[in-house]
């Protein structure tokens, strides 16, 4: 999953265009990525002291952490190598022996799922890498000019990185990461030692849990050879963190057995307070240091509809300029009492916010840039989106843009951010954290097909070219700007249809499963309630 994720976004990556060769283990991974085209080369169980021959630049090592133990003497290259491995004393001494100029890292975005079908796009976008300096705490005994081309490589596929040395890193992700892996299992067990909740739960027509189980269990299932690895690899500081998980649920049982319970609220509001300082609101979700759409994005309260328990609802809607999506989103959103996320503004903010940074001259090349200079946020600006009473609205260093990102300035310029994978991989992420929160209608070009693909409710809707040039000369009018002649209008609109149709990623595309609706004749009332004679109150 991570090496297929990894040669996705090297093939993704706007200033990357070098060669990527593939080693795997298996016809089935080999067939799985030929089919994605996401490498030049695929070399199928190769023995790794043959790979010198193949003269790479760059070489990053992706099996589970025993294997790299025992392949690190063999290799014999001269090019800086790195690995994924998630435990490092074990590896980092393997590696201590050879001539290889070596350093791990630890990019932090592993998951329970395996195999090159498992890809995630934006799989390494906002997450951390950790580099490995040095086996001992605070002796730094690897080459700087290494250091800093492995810190690079993982930086320029939107990463932030920190530097530490093996022990003190395989202390803290025993208990921030392997610990509750281990955890998480082990509440999985537990439902074995008292089989009625299993049989009344199997019967019952859905399951008798809420949110907070699944969220507890979703590690469960992860790759048991790699936690084997894991475990061998890392044995001592994941016991050591276990047993003192077990001296916290022994205090927690006396207390629950004393008939005083006020304690919980103590205990609640402590725990609270310890998830804050992990995962507190400025290091929430998406990694907000590069500022540029930080993570202060939650609809506001009143919005967010469904509990924690209920199923993420998302309706996606798609097509081109003009065709009526984000009229007919918020209509629905406002019937079904659910959030328009209107992801073509995002868009335009960005575009507008990168605009005041760089002036109206700067080319796309310049704005694709703007985004990795953003950590740690050299320039000071920031742009966050919110919700109000059903709004979408987008701040720049606190100030609301209104009408400010529906300009013809920028809708010239939206395609140099809109090209960048780094944009849409943030305006994603962004889309994503919300969706699971709250019931949401998302509108934009490739929200069906790549940003939510398995929802059940998606829509496309589209109109004849002239139909929109006319419906968005009269928006213009009515909204006091400037307004092009229809013809003007009509070409500018084509023109964006054709940007949007042949964008290399998030392409606008009838996603596969959509219902297509031609809104050329029929009035918003009638697309809004085809749409909902359409989901039949499934949604
Ligand atoms: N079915 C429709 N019939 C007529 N006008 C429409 C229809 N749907 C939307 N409009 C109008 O067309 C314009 C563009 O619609 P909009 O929702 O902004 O499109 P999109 O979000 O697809 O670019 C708006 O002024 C809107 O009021
Ligand atoms: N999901 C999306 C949404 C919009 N975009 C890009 C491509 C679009 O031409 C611009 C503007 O989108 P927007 O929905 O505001 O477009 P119109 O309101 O229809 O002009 O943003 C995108 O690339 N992906």
């Amino acid at each position: 999953m991570m090496g297929a994720s990894l040669a996705h976004a090297l093939r993704h990556h706007a200033h990357f265009s070098g060669e990527i060769i593939a080693v795997v283990r298996s016809d089935r991974s080999a067939a799985a990525l030929r089919e994605k085209g996401l490498a030049d080369t695929i070399l199928v169980d190769v023995d790794p002291t043959t790979l010198a021959q193949y003269n790479p630049d760059f070489v990053v090592l992706g099996t589970p952490v025993l294997s790299l133990v025992e392949m690190l003497p063999l290799l014999r290259l001269d090019c800086p190598v790195t690995d994924m491995g998630s435990t490092r004393l074990a590896i980092e001494r393997a590696a201590r022996g050879t001539t290889l100029r070596f350093a791990g890292s630890h990019p932090m975005c592993g998951s329970e799922n395996s195999g090159p079908e498992a890809l995630v796009p934006d799989l390494f976008v906002n997450r951390l890498c950790i580099i490995i300096n040095g086996i001992e705490e605070a002796v730094v005994d690897r080459d700087a000019d290494l250091l800093d081309s492995i810190e690079t490589f993982w930086k320029e596929l939107g990463m932030h990185t920190f530097r530490l040395d093996a022990t003190t890193h395989d202390r803290i992700v025993a208990g921030l990461s392997h610990g509750p892996h281990f955890l998480s299992s082990a509440l999985a067990m537990t439902y074995l030692s008292d089989p009625l909740l299993l049989a009344k739960n199997e019967e019952s027509p859905c399951a008798i849990t809420g949110g907070g189980l699944r969220d507890m269990l979703r590690i469960a299932g992860s790759n048991p050879v790699m936690w084997r690895d894991i475990l061998a690899t890392n044995q001592r500081p994941i016991v050591d963190f276990l047993k003192s998980f077990r001296n916290e649920l022994d205090t927690l049982i006396q207390n629950a057995e004393r008939s005083d319970t006020d304690w919980v609220l103590t205990y609640q509001g402590r725990a609270h307070e310890v998830r804050d300082r992990i995962y507190g609101n400025a290091r929430m979700g998406n990694g907000s240091s590069a500022n540029l759409i930080p993570a202060t994005h939650e609809a506001s309260s009143s919005l967010v509809v469904g509990s924690e328990n209920a199923k993420p609802r998302i309706l996606s809607l798609d097509g081109p300029a003009g065709s009526g999506k984000s009229t007919v989103a918020g209509i629905i959103a406002r019937r079904l009492g659910c959030l328009h996320a209107d992801s073509g503004a995002i868009y335009r903010s960005l575009t507008y916010a990168c605009m005041q940074l760089l002036g109206e001259q700067a080319s796309p090349e310049e704005f694709g840039r703007v985004f990795l200079e953003q950590t740690p946020d050299p320039h000071g600006f920031a742009l966050r989106v919110d919700y109000d009473n059903g709004k979408q609205l987008h701040y720049l260093n606190e100030e609301e843009l209104g009408l400010k990102i529906r300009t013809p300035s920028v809708t010239a310029r939206i395609r140099y951010i809109a090209d960048h994978a780094q944009y849409r991989n943030r305006v994603n992420e962004l889309l994503r954290e919300l969706g699971a929160k709250t019931a949401l209608i998302v509108d934009g070009r490739d929200i069906g097909t790549v940003v939510f693909p398995d929802t059940p409710f998606k829509f496309y809707l589209d109109a004849a070219v002239r139909t929109r040039a006319e419906r968005r000369r009269k928006e213009l009018i009515e909204s006091g700007m400037e307004a092009p002649s229809l013809e003007e209008l009509e070409k500018q609109i084509a023109d964006r249809d054709e940007q949007d149709r042949n964008r290399k990623i998030g392409a606008l595309q009838i996603p596969p499963g959509a219902i297509l609706i031609d809104t050329s004749n029929i009035d918003r009332d009638m697309v809004v309630s085809g749409i909902l004679a359409h989901l039949q109150e499934q949604f």
